[in-house]
């Protein structure tokens, strides 16, 4: 090839939309007897936070290491960041925080990310990583050995390994396993960080309000397959709202029925409301149930929350197991 044909086929590359963070079609892994994955595929957009929940053993570390290339898949296909999974050009460009994690204890936390940074074949100034040591709270702990760390601090430092390098896509493995409040508030706010800078993730974690605040999309796992995937809304669907009310006649009862499915529990009325629902929907509601003579005592909006979801998706897929 030429250098002109080239230049003009890597023209021709940079006008083409950037390749998703990560795609996977058909994962499939058996260890012995024993299915671990089977039959899965999703896409991790750029900019997008993916929740990857699941049960234990449901598969989701399986999946993960055959994302990165650590564990080969017995069948299905895997495109990090546009590139084969074990293509260190695609790695290098990708954080991980695996979910057991240990650092060499000798090492003190700058010289773990020293070290990353040149296994990421990166250069970065001493002062990012200073910086990238401040993002997850070791800012006074540079200079001291790994081995004295306590287990959230060695988690901190590998959420910091996983960032340092300026990764394109970040794989954490339940990284809030050894947190404490501060710590998991902490790691939620850097998350929404990374998402500000259009960098992609996909979060493992059992912790579903964590997921549910962070994520725009989930993929739920159970017995090595997809159980459900979809965005929040998808998943959740309708939201709903709650009000307490008095003096309610028959043309508030029809007004009420007209918003959305209405129930009534004595004096408390929940109306489903319709997807395509704005934002103005339940003011209007409560504007006219006034006119209609209603004394409103409360209004609660609600939805049904991941966490109910996810165990109706779970317990559903048991109905007819073998107790
Ligand atoms: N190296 C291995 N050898 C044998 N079996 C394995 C291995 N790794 C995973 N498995 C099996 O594969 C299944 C999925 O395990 P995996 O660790 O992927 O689940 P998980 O969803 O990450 O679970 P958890 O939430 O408990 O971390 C389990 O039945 C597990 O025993």
């Amino acid at each position: 090839m030429t250098g002109q044909t080239l230049e003009a086929a890597e023209r021709l590359l940079a006008d083409l939309p950037p390749t998703a963070a990560v795609w996977c079609s058909g994962l499939r892994k058996r260890y012995g007897r024993r299915t671990a994955v089977d039959g899965v595929s999703f896409t991790v957009d750029r900019g997008e936070v993916m929740g990857l929940l699941g049960p234990n053993g449901a598969g989701k570390t399986t999946v993960i290491k055959m994302l990165l290339g650590l564990v080969r898949p017995d069948a299905g296909d895997v495109l990090l960041l546009g590139r084969p999974a074990t293509d260190p050009r695609a790695r290098a460009r990708v954080g991980y925080l695996p979910e057991l994690f240990r650092y060499q204890p000798w090492l003190t936390a700058a010289e773990v990310l020293t070290l990353h940074v040149r296994l990421a074949g990166l250069d970065v100034a001493a002062g990012e990583r200073r910086e990238c040591l401040g993002l997850v709270g070791l800012a006074d702990r540079a200079g001291d050995r790994v081995g004295g760390f306590s287990k959230g601090m060695q988690q901190r430092l590998g959420l910091a390994v996983a960032l340092v390098a300026r990764p394109e896509f970040v794989i954490l493995d339940e990284p809030t396993s050894a947190l404490d409040p501060i710590g998991r508030a902490d790691v939620r706010d850097l998350l929404l960080s990374l998402k500000e800078r259009q960098v992609a993730v996909l979060l493992n974690s059992h912790l579903i309000g964590e997921v549910e605040r962070v994520c725009d999309r989930v993929v739920i796992l159970d017995k090595g397959r997809v159980a459900a995937a979809g965005s929040l809304p998808e998943l959740l669907g309708q939201s709903e709202v709650r009000l307490r009310l008095a003096d309610v006649s028959a043309a508030a009862e029809q007004r009420l029925a007209a918003a959305g499915e209405l129930t009534r529990d004595g004096d408390t009325f929940t109306v489903a409301l319709p997807a395509d629902s704005g934002s103005d929907t339940v003011p209007t509601l409560v504007a006219d149930l006034v006119g209609l003579g209603v004394r409103v005592h409360a209004v609660e909006p609600g939805r049904i929350s991941l966490e109910e979801r996810l165990l109706g998706i779970l317990r559903a897929g048991r109905e007819g197991d073998p107790t």
